[in-house]
Parts: C-alpha cells; sequence; structure tokens
C-alpha cells in the first residue's frame, strides 16, 4: 500500500505550518497527546486500533510535485521557498503509542507525537482519522464479543460501510477484537484475515425454486454449503429443501456447513429450525444468523434460547450506528523553550476539556496478589517510584479525601516507542499477535469493568506532581 496521503489533513495545519516557517519557529520541538475524553457506547473501555495505518502513513509521508502545484492553486499567501520546504518534508520526531489491542481509556494518551512543530502539527488530521476511526469499530466489536465468546463472529459490513476505507479498517479492527472472520475479500489478501461467505437471496430468487438453487449451489460448491433458507418461507420450505440437500450431500460423502436465517424472530426461528434439522440427523449443522444485528439483540436471542452458532453482523457493526464518532483529540502539551519542554495546558469552563500538561507516561498499576489492574497512572517521566515499585499515593482529584496508598503492584508502562528520530524502531506485531494480545489484556480486568451495561468507572490517576503542575498551570491562566 503506497498511498500518497499528505494532503490528507485540514488546511489549517499547512497555514499554521506556514506561519511557523515565515516566522522562523518551524524547528521549535512540541508534544501531541491524542486521547479521548469520552468512552463510546456506554462502555467500560476502549480498544486501541489504528497504529499500523498511522505507521504507514508517517512512512510513507512525502509531499509530491502535484500536491506542491496543488498547494499553489490553494493560496497565493505561500511562497515558493515555503513549497520547497513541504518538498524537504519528512518525519523526523518520535511517537510513543499503545499497541494495538490495548485496553484504554479516558484521558491517557494513547499516541504521543513529538518532533519539530512544523512536523507534527501536519499530522493531527490523518491520525486521528486513523484512530477515531479503528478504536471506535475495534471497541464496539469487542461489545460484541463480549456476548457472544464462544460463538463464530463474522463481519458483514463493507456493503453498508462508510465508503472503503472504513469497509477495510473496520473489518481489520473487529478482528483485532475478537472477530473470527470478514466476508471482504480485499480485506483477506490485505491482512491474512480468515474470509468467510454464504450466498444472497438473489442466488435463490434466480433460480426456478428454492430446491433447485440449493441442488445447484451444492452441486459445485459441495465444500462449504451454508443455505439461505428464508426468501419464501423459512420452516415450510428453506430448512425442509436444505434437509433434503443436505441428504444429498451425505449420499457424496460431504456434509452440509450451516443454514443461514436472515429475517423473522431469530429466536423463535432458530430453536425451530435446530429441531427439524437434530431430528432430521443433522446435529453438526450450524445455524448463521444475519440482519442488522448488533450485541443487544445477541444478547437477547440468547436470553431467549436462540440456537445460533454463527453471528454475521454488519452494518450496526461498520458504522458504529449507536455511536458514530469517537471525539479522540490532538492535544498540544509542552513546547520547547530555551531548550527545554515547556508543559503547556488548555483551560476550559468544562473541567473535563481541561488537559493534562506535560509530557507524560502511563503505567497500568497490577496488584501482584490479585494479579488484576487496580488503575492507570500518568507520571511525568522523572518520576521513578512508580517505576520502582515504591509504594504511591492514589487520590481522587474531585474527592481528594478518598485517596489510597499502593503497595506491592507491578507497574506496566503502557507506551511504546513507535518512532525514534523518524525510524521506524517498533517490531510491528502480526494481527494474530494482536488478537492474543488484546484477550490477554481483558484477562486482567475484573468484570465489572468490563460489563457491557453500566460498567464501574476504572480510574486513570494522577501523580501527585502531575496534579500539582496541572494547578499551578490552571492558577497561572486564571484571570
Ligand atoms: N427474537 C428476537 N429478539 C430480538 N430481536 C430480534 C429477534 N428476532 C429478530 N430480531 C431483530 O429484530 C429486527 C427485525 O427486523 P425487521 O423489522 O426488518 O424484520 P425482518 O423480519 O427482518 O423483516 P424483513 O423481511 O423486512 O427483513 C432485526 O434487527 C433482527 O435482528
Ligand atoms: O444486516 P447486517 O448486519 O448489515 O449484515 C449484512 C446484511 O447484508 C445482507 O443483506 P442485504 O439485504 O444487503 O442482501 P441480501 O439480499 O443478501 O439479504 C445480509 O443478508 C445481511 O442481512
Ligand atoms: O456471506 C454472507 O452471507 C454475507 C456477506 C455479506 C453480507 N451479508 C451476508
Amino acid at each position: 500500500m503506497n498511498e500518497q496521503l499528505a494532503l490528507h489533513t485540514d488546511k489549517y495545519q499547512i497555514n499554521m505550518m506556514y506561519v511557523h516557517w515565515a516566522q522562523g519557529t518551524d524547528s521549535q520541538r512540541a508534544v501531541f497527546d491524542v486521547y479521548f475524553r469520552k468512552l463510546p457506547f456506554g462502555n467500560g473501555f476502549a480498544v486501541a486500533a489504528g497504529l499500523e495505518r498511522v505507521i504507514r502513513y508517517i512512512e510513507q509521508l512525502h509531499f509530491t510535485e502535484e500536491d506542491i502545484a496543488y498547494l499553489r492553486t490553494q493560496e497565493e499567501n505561500y511562497p515558493e521557498e515555503f513549497l520547497d520546504a513541504l518538498r524537504g518534508y519528512r518525519f523526523s520526531g518520535d511517537i510513543h503509542a499503545v499497541p494495538e489491542g490495548t485496553v484504554v481509556f479516558p484521558n491517557e494518551p494513547i499516541l504521543r507525537v513529538q518532533g519539530r512543530i512544523f512536523e507534527v502539527q501536519l499530522l493531527e488530521t490523518a491520525i486521528l482519522n486513523f484512530v477515531n476511526y479503528q478504536t471506535l469499530v475495534a471497541t464496539k466489536a469487542a461489545r460484541v464479543k463480549q456476548v457472544a465468546p464462544n460463538d463464530t463472529l463474522l463481519e458483514f459490513g463493507t456493503r453498508r460501510a462508510q465508503e472503503a476505507d472504513a469497509a477495510v479498517w473496520g473489518a481489520r479492527a473487529a478482528y483485532v477484537a475478537g472477530f473470527d472472520a470478514t466476508s471482504n475479500l480485499r480485506v483477506g489478501k490485505m491482512f491474512d484475515i480468515p474470509v468467510s461467505g454464504t450466498h444472497a437471496h438473489a442466488w435463490v430468487q434466480i433460480n426456478d425454486s428454492e430446491e433447485e438453487a440449493f441442488r445447484k449451489y451444492a452441486e459445485v460448491l459441495p465444500d462449504q454449503v451454508t443455505l439461505l433458507v428464508d426468501t419464501y418461507d423459512t420452516l415450510k420450505s428453506g430448512v425442509p429443501n436444505a434437509i433434503r440437500i443436505g441428504r444429498e450431500l451425505e449420499a457424496r460423502g460431504k456434509r452440509m456447513n450451516a443454514i443461514r436465517l436472515d429475517s423473522g424472530d431469530l429466536a423463535y426461528l432458530s430453536k425451530k429450525a435446530r429441531k427439524m434439522l437434530d431430528d432430521a440427523g443433522f446435529e453438526y449443522v450450524k445455524i448463521v444468523a444475519t440482519n442488522d444485528l448488533d450485541e443487544n439483540i445477541i444478547l437477547n436471542l440468547k436470553a431467549e434460547g436462540a440456537r445460533i452458532d454463527v453471528w454475521g453482523v454488519g452494518t450496526q457493526l461498520i458504522t458504529a450506528a449507536d455511536q458514530p464518532a469517537l471525539g479522540g483529540v490532538y492535544k498540544l502539551v509542552a513546547r520547547e523553550k530555551n531548550g527545554y519542554y515547556e508543559p503547556v495546558i488548555k483551560i476550559s469552563a468544562n473541567p473535563e476539556k481541561v488537559t493534562n500538561p506535560g509530557v507524560k507516561d502511563i503505567y497500568r498499576i497490577i496488584i501482584r496478589e490479585t494479579g488484576k489492574a487496580k488503575a492507570d497512572y500518568m507520571a511525568l517521566p522523572h518520576e521513578t517510584d512508580i517505576r520502582n515499585g515504591e509504594s504511591i499515593r492514589l487520590f481522587d482529584p474531585v474527592h481528594s479525601y478518598l485517596e489510597e496508598k499502593v503497595t506491592d503492584y507491578d507497574a506496566i508502562p503502557l507506551l511504546k516507542t513507535i518512532f525514534k528520530a523518524g525510524e521506524l524502531v517498533y517490531q510491528l506485531p502480526t494481527l494474530e499477535e494482536i488478537r492474543q494480545y488484546h484477550q490477554d489484556q481483558l484477562k486482567a480486568f475484573w468484570p465489572e469493568y468490563l460489563r457491557k451495561l453500566n460498567p464501574e468507572g476504572y480510574r486513570v490517576h494522577l501523580s501527585a506532581e502531575l496534579w500539582k503542575l496541572k494547578m499551578e498551570l490552571i492558577r497561572k491562566y486564571q484571570f
């Protein structure tokens, strides 16, 4: 994949780059944090995704001659020397990020970008575009996985996705969070994800009868016979015809895989169909369900005793229909001043929107006795107590009397070095490793934090020093 994405940015980024260049401040260094403030879908956690795309984007990032020519048409104030500076653009900064599949929480940096302002200002739009969408879909997929942990989950969303990139990267994000396959062959080819497919109503409709349609299909694709049984009448026609074809397949030494239900009351129909299949000796034939499914309908169907083994989930997942955007932001947290990084803050009347200043590390505090995560902890890089496992104070910034001392823990640093001085130093894990890592991540949390409805709020604490710094900066800018 060699996409030219330098112009995949908002014009204001180029304007700011130009002003820096014109003012001679383009080499001033700056640090930006990427984080979100609110969890989507009322979930208790989010699943970080998008890093692979960010890496590919940064690696190829340069302005082509066509890009330069286009910019010339867009802004007559951009002088040729500035356009030359864009021609020379290469990312030479540092990026730290949590690996894909990491369980993450509001207000903690999931990615940190550090470098010349000229270089790092450009990245905001594209990074947020990739990380927001992929994290959103991975989180939605994790919710689906949670209600059907032992069933097969198929991603069927391409036809309803917000265009091609969303279909592709959304399918990958779903796979990260535990889906088993996608219907999209290009996704399979690009990422080596298993691909799965049945057939549509059109195949039944184009034949003179349902039975003939099933027979022809089984004749030609005998090893992957999943028959869609709801075109005319699921129980009176579809399932009996599928059973007939199943018998013919057995006579050829083959086995029908499954039937697919795509309309009607999926609980009722799956139970009836299961009984019909079992009575005919087809206990091995699975039941696939589709039809605008999401985690809530799947949970309901399970509560109703539905006999469904495989769930095809499309529209609701790929469009994250109940919350179609994650509000991740890219915020300046430090700027170079006299050779040092000076922490900066953004004040807001809304306390949730006040930024956490400075270059910060994040740690996951795992209590040794239980092996479970207690909280996440943000600290300034020179703070050694957390790194050395010394006793630390976790205090509630709002209810400061709720202070707690923590000892006997492991502090797991969450941010990994991805780019160092422009060089990719991160060994990209395989998708299989990412999936496994994600499942391992979940094991470190008490179920209270993971439950889909009204989860407990997991805390992200600031070290006392970071808290003090934040308060000082708030006071400094109070009018
Ligand atoms: N037993 C059930 N409990 C809860 N929700 C269900 C159950 N059975 C199906 N659903 C869901 O209810 C919705 C019903 O969709 P819809 O009203 O389009 O009906 P339909 O039977 O699919 O009709 P159509 O033939 O037009 O597709 C779907 O999202 C489906 O997944
Ligand atoms: O419902 P979703 O979760 O989005 O899953 C994908 C849907 O796409 C197909 O329907 P569509 O009506 O497009 O075509 P069909 O004729 O094959 O049913 C399929 O039958 C699913 O219902
Ligand atoms: O293979 C299927 O059954 C399928 C694929 C995409 C969308 N709906 C169904």
